[in-house]
């Protein structure tokens, strides 16, 4: 009998194509989340899950997978996952780390570059007929270039970023648990230094620390309010790690100058009076949403899940299953 695989969202069809070569694929294609009872009823029947960021494997779901060996995020991020759970029951948990780093750097730019720059409200400006020739103060924004940039979390995605900002003669200020090695901080230009030390001196701060019990809400009033009036807050991690209704609140006032956030603290419903506000760019969680990464990310699931059935340690464990 071949072994079962839920597949609980929308996923490449080639990556599909492999699985069903191999397995009994279960495919929810109708483009919505699975409701709680299913996601529990699809454990119990499968042998591994390929699973969203937005399907919430807890105890409950994982106390069903009977015979289930596997569940392979489609993604970096992990915390839609009860790990401690699933180690307990002897359920490999996977990600996808090393192919989506570059995308989602991509992205980040995108958005520091968009909101520095106001190009959508720019863009809007010229598409709704409002232009009628070169002016000296239309859509005045701010420089990037030889500015500093303030990196919370320079793991794969941090360090990606920072990387970008030696094309942009940045300075690069970082912070994290543990310092970089000194090889890497060179190559990087990167000082460590204190998260205070980082708000009060960057222009551009982003976050790419993963959400945890730790990082939950490392970015709230106080914080927010320690930044320069003219620097600009970037959110391409998760939602949670910031206070969402502090940081309204903080561009009301014009605490700081703006903000970009693809990722929502209660994702996918948006905080009261974000819409509103002009200094605030908004993409709906599409960090490494280009063809090729989505592909290459859907191919590494399928890896993990090939692993899983053939009896092998899953290729990409997600960070401290074995203690580390
Ligand atoms: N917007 C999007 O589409 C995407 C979002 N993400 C999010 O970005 C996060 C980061 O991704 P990667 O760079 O691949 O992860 P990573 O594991 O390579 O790097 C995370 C970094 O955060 C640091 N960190 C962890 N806890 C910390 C704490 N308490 N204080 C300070 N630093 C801490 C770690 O030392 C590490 O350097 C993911 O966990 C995910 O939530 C990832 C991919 C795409
Ligand atoms: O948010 C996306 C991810 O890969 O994590």
């Amino acid at each position: 009998m071949k072994p079962v695989v839920t597949v609980t969202n929308i996923f490449s069809e080639t990556a599909l194509e492999r699985l069903r070569q191999r397995c009994h694929v279960v495919y929810n294609d109708s483009g919505a989340s699975l409701p709680v009872a299913e996601l529990k009823q699809r454990a119990a029947e499968s042998d591994a899950m390929v699973t969203y960021l937005s399907d919430r494997i807890d105890s409950e779901v994982l106390g069903a997978g009977n015979k289930l060996k596997l569940v392979a995020n489609y993604g970096a991020g992990f915390n839609n996952i009860d790990v401690a759970r699933a180690r307990q029951n002897q359920i490999w948990v996977t990600n996808t780390p090393g192919v989506l780093h570059e995308t989602t750097a991509d992205l980040t730019w995108a958005l520091m570059l968009g909101i520095a720059r106001a190009i959508v409200p720019a863009d809007r400006y010229t598409r709704e007929g409002h232009f009628t020739g070169w002016q000296a103060k239309l859509f005045l924004g701010h420089d990037v270039y030889g500015k500093t940039l303030g990196v919370i979390g320079c793991g794969e995605i941090g360090r990606a970023v920072a990387r970008r900002a030696l094309g942009f003669d940045m300075k690069v200020l970082y912070c994290q648990r543990n310092r970089l090695p000194e090889e890497q901080e060179q190559r990087l230009n990167a000082a460590f230094v204190p998260l205070e030390q980082l708000l009060r001196e960057s222009d551009f701060v982003t976050l790419h620390v993963p959400l945890t019990e730790e990082t939950r809400y490392m970015i709230r009033a106080e914080q927010i309010a320690m930044m320069k009036p003219t620097a600009y807050l970037i959110n391409t991690a998760r939602g949670k790690v910031m206070d969402d209704r502090a940081l309204v609140e903080a561009l009301k006032k014009g605490t700081i100058a703006g903000a970009a956030l693809d990722v929502f603290e209660n994702e996918p419903e948006l905080t009261e009076g974000m819409t509103e506000l002009n200094n605030i760019l908004i993409p709906p969680h599409i960090g490494s949403a280009s063809h090729a990464t989505r592909e290459v990310m859907a191919n590494l699931v399928v890896d993990n899940v090939f692993d899983a059935l053939d009896g092998a340690t899953p290729r990409t464990l997600v960070p401290g299953w074995n203690g580390g």
